[in-house]
């Protein structure tokens, strides 16, 4: 099932929080939105789920209309971070619950119920433990129940917020690993908040950057990362380096020394963004000077950090092990691979 927005606008008592937002799940997807805290990801799945309602904007499934249904009755299964389990009621009974309180006619039988539930079990590979409580549960097992719940319903679209946020690295890891086979084996169209970057670029097959209110960027992670279509993308997604440069008739300059960027299609101050593995040092040509401050290895490489007259933040490159500077050398560094935006962003 596909879903489709268009210009959507939220906003709570005088503060907006969506911006005319346009989006496209197609049928099948595994989408992120991914972004910084505050920037409207959880109130524009709300918007989706029917939880919460636009004050403009359209809201489509397979190309119908949603706008008006309240959320029971879109077929949608959502999962949120707090796992939000019924603690007075068994695993069975939570995970049957969307069953149970369907309208009679529509309510499948006790026997019908408890095999869905067993099915359900066995898929969140929880069976046998249908008898226990919330709290008789790790973490990761009541995420799992809460899926599985979310899944009863046989929803065709399920939607997540933060999911995993509250559980540890290894578990999360496994579980999101374990959620995309899920996804993929049951057909699902699904949307997934998170602020985890490589949470969303390991798991999604596009990648929506948001930032106050807006979508910066909509594409798939590879895409995300190596071509970043905003400063704040850059930025967020990524390790990245940014360096105040001034462009003057196609010619880039950092702090009086010409770099070999091409500036073409600017003028002034400009924003350069490179990734630490991007840069090499160089003896002559053109570079700027650092200080090494730092020396660390990092996936069999060096990390260096290294200081910038004139700047508070350090410049960070990775140089092979061979030959690598030390602390307090003074070297030339030479982005060879970089990106230029136009506006300034606050340092
Ligand atoms: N019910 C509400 N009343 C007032 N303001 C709200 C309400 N819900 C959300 N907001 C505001 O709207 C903005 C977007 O919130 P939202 O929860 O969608 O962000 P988010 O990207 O999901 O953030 P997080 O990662 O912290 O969950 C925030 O500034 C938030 O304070």
């Amino acid at each position: 099932m596909g879903i489709t927005l268009q210009g959507i606008t939220k906003g709570f008592r005088g503060f907006q929080a969506l911006h005319g937002i346009d989006l496209e799940a197609r049928p099948g997807e595994f989408l992120a939105l991914l972004g910084p805290s505050g920037s409207g990801k959880t109130t524009l799945l709300r918007i989706i789920a029917g939880l919460e309602f636009a004050d403009q904007g359209q809201v489509a499934f397979d190309g119908e209309d949603v706008g008006h249904l309240a959320a029971a009755q879109r077929q949608v299964g959502f999962v949120f971070q707090q796992y939000a389990l019924f603690r007075h009621m068994t695993v069975a009974d939570n995970i049957a619950f969307g069953l149970t309180v369907k309208k009679r006619r529509e309510r499948p039988a006790k026997a019908e119920i408890a095999a869905r539930v067993a099915e359900l079990l066995d898929l969140v590979q929880l069976s046998g433990l249908g008898k226990r409580y919330p709290a008789q549960l790790s973490g990761g097992q009541r995420q799992r129940v809460a899926l599985a719940r979310a899944l009863a319903v046989q929803p065709r679209i399920l939607l997540l917020d933060e999911p995993f946020g509250a559980l540890d690295a290894k578990v999360r890891k496994d579980l999101r690993r374990w959620l995309r086979e899920l996804h993929d084996r049951m057909g699902l169209t699904s949307i997934f908040v998170t602020h985890d970057q490589e949470e969303a670029l390991e798991l999604a097959d596009r990648v929506v950057v948001m930032d106050h209110g807006v979508i910066e960027q909509i594409a798939e992670p590879q895409t995300i990362y190596d071509e970043p279509a905003s400063a704040f993308v850059f930025d967020f997604v990524g390790e990245s380096n940014r360096l105040p440069v001034t462009v003057s008739g196609g010619r880039v300059a950092f702090a009086g020394q010409p770099l070999d960027v091409d500036g073409s299609g600017l003028t002034g101050e400009a924003q350069l963004f490179f990734r630490p593995h991007d840069a090499r040092i160089v003896t002559d040509g053109a570079a700027f000077p650092a200080v090494v401050t730092l020396a660390r290895p990092k996936n069999g490489a060096i990390r260096l950090e290294a200081k910038v007259e004139g700047r508070t933040v350090p410049v960070e490159i990775d140089v092979p092990l061979a030959g690598a500077p030390a602390v307090g050398d003074t070297i030339r560094v030479a982005p060879t691979r970089t990106r230029l935006f136009a506006q300034p962003s606050a340092a």
